[in-house]
């Protein structure tokens, strides 16, 4: 298979061994420092608890103390650190011992007389004279193993654009310390060694992809200037393995400035989380934060259970015309505006203040909160006149607490103190920071009546004299309607919103409206820290709520990918009309627009078949990897179903570590399950699951969004089960999660959307 003569590749098998021979010392030496940093780190913990108990009681110790626990817990923290660090690195020399790397160029630059020979792999590797013995696949050089055809070639580096010349590309696939197969190319990368690696079996969790990533793929992964960086690909183009990459790209090109904490990337259910949670560890880098849009919102909405997109999903089945209407309305950047309109034109009188209730009698009135408000100019922005109002209001309370400090249930309670609950109120205070007794008196009584009216501050703090459910309520009442949606269905709505909100739910389609008016009005919910928010699946979020994230991460650049294809709750978007709204919705300057169209997860007869139930499905590329064609299996009862579904499981198992059953929604699963679990063994995941078995798995396929299996059952893919074209994202994304075999089972006639390819001229699926 390999294009290079045995001779050569002997040459390249010897600097294996020998690199892999360095690595080893290197990795000895780095183990035995980590023992050491472990024993120091362990040893600094042990005194700091020490230090830690030291008597505080005696006020004038306290302040010592405090000095030097803070000291130490400093040390603790950079021992850990330490720590850390060379525990790392000890996993990255493990790592490259297996498989030092994967590329290997040849170039020459103008100003030098010979060739210099680079290899690349997922982590650098110098000898003692700090020569680079391998490459990281993200430095400026390692580009032009990705980017370059052999011939002049350019690269970004620090000092600015470098040409050179790529005279040979190689690539390796090495395991275990010993090549398995060696390539010169003179493409991009390969076909060859990635046939071989998305010829495997499913890992249960996603793995990196950086000895093979394609040019387009590479084009994300390197963007470092886009504010807004749109990615429409395909299924199984690779846009999840391109965001994990290109955090590990940013990591390591922003090192001082950007930390793993800083990125947020929304993911669409938790499995997904977990599917691609050791991706960025094999690289070296830590996980970026991840969270779902459900646990997202109820952060945000805490005591209100906000519904998710499944249970909406699951609900949308049966909505009218009407309702389908009012949900394009209220998740449209129209909306969004009509929401900073309203805020922006409200009058104190508008506003829903509310009472703050202190032994649920009135601390502060509505009207005395409002009258703060009206008092203040009406060219300040509300969200400026809120917060001034609250600080009024903080100021009154503290005056409050200080003419209260000297009552006579205040006295009492401070003769009643013990020694420790006094020295704890007097903190950090020493006895001489008092003028006399008295002061020190009415000190001691403030920090007592402070705790006494603690829920009337965390009220003040949490923005609760005001009532944003009421105010959203009236903002719905005076919004103008469009045309296509009656004034009777739309006070439907409203009264639904009310409803829901007395029983302490939420729509998913108020939610984004809701908090951006909440967050204008009190000019909260917003999070400066953090640099990149990363969108998987984007199809199923909404504008307004894009615009949300948006309002609510002002400083961050968004990557937003998705598949149009895939959208199972809503019509198809082109996506350059999406990049434009986002564009102008974002108003930002610089947005890019990618489009991968080679999908690679599945063998080239899947794909086929999976393009053929798109209207444009030409332009997918199907990857040439062989499989046998998708088959379609015709059951006429459901008894006969059951005993197919059983058969094929145990079949499929004996080839396959994952076999999904993939359903319409969760009662179907529930059905399948039933049926089958003590044939199989199968497993029913729920929105709940936060881990994937191998075996039988049955999941509705919203859950399966973004992940791949050995082989896809497709369950009940017939005509009453999907009788028109609405269903057709979802049954492709069901088509498309296999990566080598896929199955579709109907009871009774088939979907007409499958009918098509089944009657096509190419043999698209056999029929069983
Ligand atoms: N350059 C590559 N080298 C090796 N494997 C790749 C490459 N690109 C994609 N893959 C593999 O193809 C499969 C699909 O990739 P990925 O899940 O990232 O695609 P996706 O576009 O997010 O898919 P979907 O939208 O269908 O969920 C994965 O198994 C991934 O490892």
């Amino acid at each position: 298979m390999s294009t290079v003569d045995p001779e050569e590749f002997q040459r390249e098998q010897q600097r294996v061994d020998d690199i892999i021979k360095k690595i080893g010392k290197q990795a000895d030496h780095t183990k035995k420092l980590y023992n050491q940093a472990h024993n120091e780190r362990r040893s600094v913990e042990g005194n700091y608890s020490q230090n830690a108990k030291i008597n505080t009681f005696e006020a004038d110790d306290r302040i010592e103390t405090n000095a030097e626990v803070q000291q130490q817990k400093g040390l603790v923290a950079s021992a850990v650190e330490n720590e850390t660090i060379l525990n790392r690195q000890v996993a990255t020399y493990k790592q490259l011992q297996k498989s030092p790397y994967f590329g290997r160029i040849d170039i020459q630059d103008p100003d030098e007389s010979e060739p210099e020979t680079l290899y690349i792999g997922t982590a650098s590797f110098t000898d003692e004279h700090e020569n680079f013995l391998i490459y990281d696949w993200r430095a400026p050089i390692s580009s032009v193993y990705y980017n370059g055809s052999l011939g002049k070639v350019s690269y970004q580096a620090p000092a600015g654009k470098m040409t050179t010349d790529l005279i040979k590309k190689r690539q390796f696939s090495i395991q275990n310390g010993k090549i398995k197969n060696l390539f010169d190319t003179n493409e991009i990368v390969g076909d060859e060694i990635l046939q071989e690696v998305l010829g495997q079996q499913n890992d249960t969790y996603m793995a990196n992809i950086v000895a093979t990533i394609q040019k387009e793929q590479n084009d994300i992964i390197r963007d470092t200037t886009s504010d807004l960086l749109v990615v429409q690909g395909v299924a199984g183009s690779g846009k999840t393995s391109a965001i994990l990459q290109r955090i590990a790209f940013l990591l390591y090109h922003s090192r001082q400035s950007l930390n793993a904490e800083e990125i947020v990337l929304f993911s669409p259910n938790r499995l997904y989380s977990r599917y691609i949670s050791d991706v960025l560890p094999s690289l070296g880098e830590h996980n970026m934060r991840q969270i779902t849009l459900a646990d997202f919102l109820s952060q945000r909405f805490q005591g209100l259970n906000v519904e998710s997109l499944f249970d909406r999903y699951e609900k949308d089945d049966h909505r009218s015309a009407s309702q389908q209407a009012i949900t394009t309305f209220e998740e449209s950047t129209d909306f969004m505006q009509l929401v900073t309109d309203y805020v922006a034109n409200l009058t104190a009188d508008d506003i829903q203040f509310s009472n703050v209730l202190f032994n649920e009698e009135p601390f502060f009135t509505a009207d005395e909160i409002r009258e703060i408000y009206r008092q203040l100019p009406t060219t300040m922005a509300p969200a400026d006149r809120f917060l001034k109002t609250k600080n009024t209001l903080i100021k009154r309370l503290k005056n409050r607490i200080d003419k209260e400090a000297d009552a006579d249930w205040v006295h009492e309670q401070i003769d009643h103190l013990n020694n420790e609950q006094y020295n704890n109120l007097t903190g950090t205070k020493k006895l001489h920071d008092f003028e006399n007794y008295d002061d020190e008196i009415h000190y001691i009584g403030r920090k007592l009546v402070a705790k006494h009216f603690q829920v009337v501050y965390d009220a003040l703090y949490n923005n609760y004299f005001i009532d944003p459910y009421t105010q959203f309520m009236q903002f719905l009442k005076q919004v103008q309607l469009p045309e296509e949606i009656s004034t009777k269905d739309w006070q439907a709505h409203n009264f639904a919103f009310q409803q829901s909100i007395e029983f302490h739910k939420l729509h998913l389609i108020d939610a984004a409206p809701l908090l951006l008016m909440r967050d204008l009005i009190t000019g909260g919910g917003r999070n400066r820290q953090i640099q990149h928010i990363f969108v998987d699946e984007m199809q199923d979020y909404s504008l307004a709520q894009m615009i949300y994230f948006k309002h609510a991460f002002p400083n961050a650049k968004f990557t937003l990918l998705g598949d149009s294809e895939q959208a199972l709750f809503k019509n198809v978007e082109a996506p350059q009309r999406l990049l434009d709204n986002l564009k102008s919705a974002f108003a930002v300057r610089r947005a890019n627009l990618i489009t991968l169209n080679r999908s690679y997860r599945s063998t080239f007869p899947i794909t086929n078949f999976a393009k053929a139930l798109l209207p444009d499905g030409d332009q997918i590329q199907a990857f040439s990897r062989d499989g046998s064609l998708p088959t379609i299996l015709i059951r006429d009862t459901p008894t006969e179903s059951r005993d197919t579904l059983i058969d094929l499981c145990k079949k499929q198992l004996q080839t396959y570590g994952t076999v999904a059953i993939l359903t319409r929604n969760i009662a179907e699963s529930q059905h399948a399950f039933n049926q089958i679990h003590q044939a199989t063994q199968a497993h029913l995941l729920t929105d709940t699951d936060l881990a994937l078995p191998k075996g039988v798995l049955v999941m509705p396929v919203y859950l399966a969004k973004g992940l791949e299996f050995d082989s896809v059952i497709a369950y009940n893919i017939s005509k009453e089960n999907y009788p028109d074209a609405s269903s057709t994202g979802i049954i492709y994304t069901m088509a498309s999660r296999a990566m080598h075999q896929l199955t579709l089972l109907s009871i009774g006639p088939v979907s007409p959307l499958v009918q098509e390819a089944v009657t096509s001229e190419d043999k698209l699926v056999q029929i069983q």
